[in-house]
């Protein structure tokens, strides 16, 4: 469970489901809002002399209430329906009342967003319940256009219009905020998921290709070192054979924590397939990455999976080339493939790598 999913368990109501946690609170965002606004309604209806508009701001802040625990005992759609009925109610018959220059009406874009956005509803419905609410606004905005303002304060109705525009903008961009916020932290999770290997956590073959193709190409335009190691856990057959696979999928977890430890933030490493492993070092001469697969190696040494009570403790072997001027991610990946089968060959636990200007010397670090 996430840090965040921890933080709405502790807070959100027993009966409030975890998914719903976010409607739950921008819905009581939103009546405990209208329940303030209405509340200096009712005094501001009284000062005016609207006195049948004061008594139903007292039914709406007792509606908005009833909707407050709806949303606390779970039933968020029924919290929804009552406010929105409440809010278009409102609307019409304060319009109504003051006129269409009060700007009551505006009350209905934000209650038409709210339908629309409602995942409870079919899309056909939303929209059918949307564009009434908009064709009711219209039609206020027609028919109470000229309707003379009959209450005290006249001269105050331009600033009652600019706080109920505002006021009604408020839960509309709000909303709008919000689906943008889940559409991008949507986006962002199926791109991790579409990108990482399910297992270990680290970036999966399909990601690594892509990587070094695009790093490839600006790195041989800069003409920058670059290199590419093939890293495989020697005789993991025989840890699946000893432990059982479960205990294998363990150290294969273990050994990814060791290699996000190990490499600097802009390598990149990905599990290429079963228990081999592809490590791009980009803007990385052969010395460097050689010293850094040592370091990793050593760590190995001395780190251990837990499987029931038993340690297991596995070498790797790796093959490292630097990238030649020109060369194709393909022919690169077969020449490191190359050199981490020679390690293999050698004896295993070890780095073998090219030096690729004279292309014939070999590098072997044994443990
Ligand atoms: N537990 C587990 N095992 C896997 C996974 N992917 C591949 N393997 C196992 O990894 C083992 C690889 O074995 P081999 O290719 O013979 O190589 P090796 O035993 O590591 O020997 P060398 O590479 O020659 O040192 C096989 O037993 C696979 O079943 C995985 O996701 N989980």
């Amino acid at each position: 469970m996430t840090a965040i999913e921890v933080y709405r368990l502790r807070r959100k109501p027993a009966r409030v489901r975890i998914e719903n946690y976010r409607k739950y609170v921008v819905l009581n965002i939103t009546a405990i809002a209208g329940t303030l606004i209405h509340t200096g309604f009712i005094g501001l209806f009284t000062v005016i002399g609207a006195d049948t508009l004061a008594l139903f701001n007292i039914l709406s802040v007792l509606v908005l209430a009833v909707s407050l625990w709806l949303n606390r005992a779970g039933m968020h759609a029924a919290a929804i329906y009552l406010m929105c009925l409440e809010i278009a109610g409102h609307a019409f018959l304060a319009t109504a009342t003051l006129g269409a220059a009060a700007g009551f009406h505006y009350y209905l874009w934000p209650v038409a967003c709210v339908a629309v956005i409602n995942p409870r509803m079919l899309p056909r419905q939303a929209a059918v319940i949307g564009f009434t609410l908009i064709a009711l606004f219209a039609y206020l905005q027609l028919r109470y256009a000229a309707l003379p303002y009959g209450f005290a304060y006249a001269e105050y109705l331009p600033l009652l219009l600019f706080f109920n525009v505002m006021a009604a903008a408020l839960p509309l961009i709000l909303a709008v905020v919000m689906v943008r916020q889940i559409n991008e932290s949507q986006e962002r999770r199926l791109t991790e998921i579409a990108n990482r290997d399910e297992l270990t956590g680290l970036y999966n073959r399909r990601f690594g290709n892509d990587f070094l193709h695009q790093t490839f190409a600006a790195s041989d335009r800069l003409a920058r070192n670059y290199c590419i190691a093939m890293g495989d856990i020697d005789h993991f057959k025989a840890v699946n054979d000893r432990y059982g696979h479960e205990a294998g999928d363990q150290v294969l977890e273990d050994i990814a924590i060791a290699l996000l430890g190990g490499f600097r933030r802009s390598d990149c490493l990905c599990r290429w397939g079963g228990e081999e492993f592809m490590i791009a070092f980009p803007d990385t001469t052969r010395e460097t990455a050689l010293a850094a697969l040592e370091r990793f190696r050593d760590r190995l040494a001395s780190h251990y999976s837990r499987v029931d009570g038993e340690r297991i403790n596995v070498t790797m072997s790796f093959g490292l080339v630097s990238v030649r001027p020109g060369e194709s991610v393909e022919a690169a990946i077969k020449r490191a493939d190359h050199w981490l089968y020679e390690a293999k060959h050698q004896g295993r636990n070890r780095i073998v790598s090219d030096v690729h200007d004279t292309g014939a010397d070999v590098l072997s670090h044994t443990g």
